[in-house]
């Protein structure tokens, strides 16, 4: 699959002059919520109406949605309020059901698009459809295998398609439920820029009060749309309710968030910009230069460690190391969390030389 200007058609043809707005609550619960959630949403922004009516969820026990039942509620808030329909499918039981309840656009799920076989199947119930389908990140921050899943996709001549980045699974707790990883979408856009792409700020936030910044980081890198989960009562919702946003909410969101454009015609722009980018590319080849010092330091390290028999890896020395660079960083500005993926990304490389070192002959 290459990139091609017609990705984008199924989202200019909706000839918005702001980014696509998807929303609606995680899952519809009964047809007067999905009804009024509607109406709420109806006159803003916001073009189609989503809800979860299949619920996969990481434990038994907690509400799995109300099944088929919830598409002819979806089909009764579309014909009242005009707006389009999404769900998620996650095999070709739903893919059929959602076709047979005129649903406008499939989403697959972080879970899904982890399969290859389910995404064929999934390809397979759509044959001959020209159905818009967005598939979610996987849960692994993996993105040939988002990637494969779109592709997939593409080759059973799906040829309506765009990707949702709703985060990823991280074995280390932090503020958000999903880590963003937000270079995993910006690689995505280097290679199919036409290739619509939204952001989910509710399943990275897992919490309401880092949706609004969310959405801005989104529209500072360029996204084509945002699936805001939202709900008429967000505490009472009997799914993710920690992080729904009321209708009103959303829409006063709308209002406050600014939308960039890629690039600005003005000339006094265009010089600062280019004097500014000088500037890095000089900083980005001391760094380079830096580094290759600091490899070749390593190196010699990896020669007195390989004639004594020592080992590689020094624990106490990279801790201290660590803790001491987490500390100057945060005089300088630089965040814990920049400092230790740079370091680490760093003492990996320092190991990998060390190694060409002792195994040399
Ligand atoms: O101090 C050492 O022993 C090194 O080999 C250097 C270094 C580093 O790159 O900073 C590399 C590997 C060790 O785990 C600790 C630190």
């Amino acid at each position: 699959m290459e990139n091609k200007k017609e990705l984008r058609n199924w989202l200019d043809e909706f000839n918005l002059d702001h980014p696509l707005v998807i929303a609606g609550p995680c899952s519809a619960e009964t047809e007067e919520q999905v009804v009024k959630i509607a109406k709420q949403l109806k006159d803003s922004d916001v073009s189609v109406l989503r809800a979860g009516i299949w619920k996969p969820r990481t434990r038994p026990g907690n509400f799995e949605g109300v099944g088929a039942l919830g598409l002819k509620w979806m089909k009764t808030a579309k014909e009242e309020t005009g707006l389009l329909t999404t769900t998620e499918v996650a095999n070709p039981n739903h893919v059929e059901l959602a076709l047979e309840n005129d649903v406008d656009i499939l989403w697959i799920g972080a879970r899904t698009t982890v399969s290859p076989f389910i995404i064929q199947e999934i390809a397979d119930a759509l044959k001959g459809t020209n159905k818009t389908v967005l598939v979610k990140n996987p849960v692994n921050p993996d993105l040939s295998l988002w990637l494969g899943a779109v592709e997939r996709l593409y080759t059973a001549d799906i040829k309506n398609l765009g990707v949702i980045h709703r985060g990823f699974s991280a074995y280390e707790k932090t503020k958000y439920r999903n880590n963003p990883e937000w270079q995993i979408p910006i690689d995505l856009q280097n290679r199919f820029p036409d290739l619509p792409l939204i952001l989910d700020p509710s399943h990275i936030a897992g919490r309401r009060d880092i949706i609004f910044d969310l959405c801005q980081t989104a529209l500072d890198l360029n996204y084509d749309g945002l699936m805001v989960e939202t709900h008429h009562d967000p505490d009472n919702a009997w799914s993710d309710a920690a992080q729904q946003i009321t209708p009103a909410t959303l829409i006063q969101f709308m209002k406050d968030l600014k939308i960039r454009k890629e690039i600005s015609e003005s000339v006094d722009f265009q010089n600062k910009l280019n004097n500014l980018r000088a500037q890095i590319d000089v900083a980005d080849n001391h760094l380079i230069d830096l580094l290759a010092k600091r490899m070749r330091i390593s190196d010699e390290i990896g020669k007195v460690k390989k004639d004594q028999n020592v080992s590689v890896l020094q624990t106490k020395r990279w801790n201290e190391i660590l803790g001491n660079m987490v500390l100057e960083g945060e005089q300088v500005g630089l965040s814990e969390e920049f400092i230790l993926r740079l370091f680490k990304a760093v003492h990996q490389e320092s190991i990998n030389h060390q190694e060409k070192v002792m195994k040399a002959k």
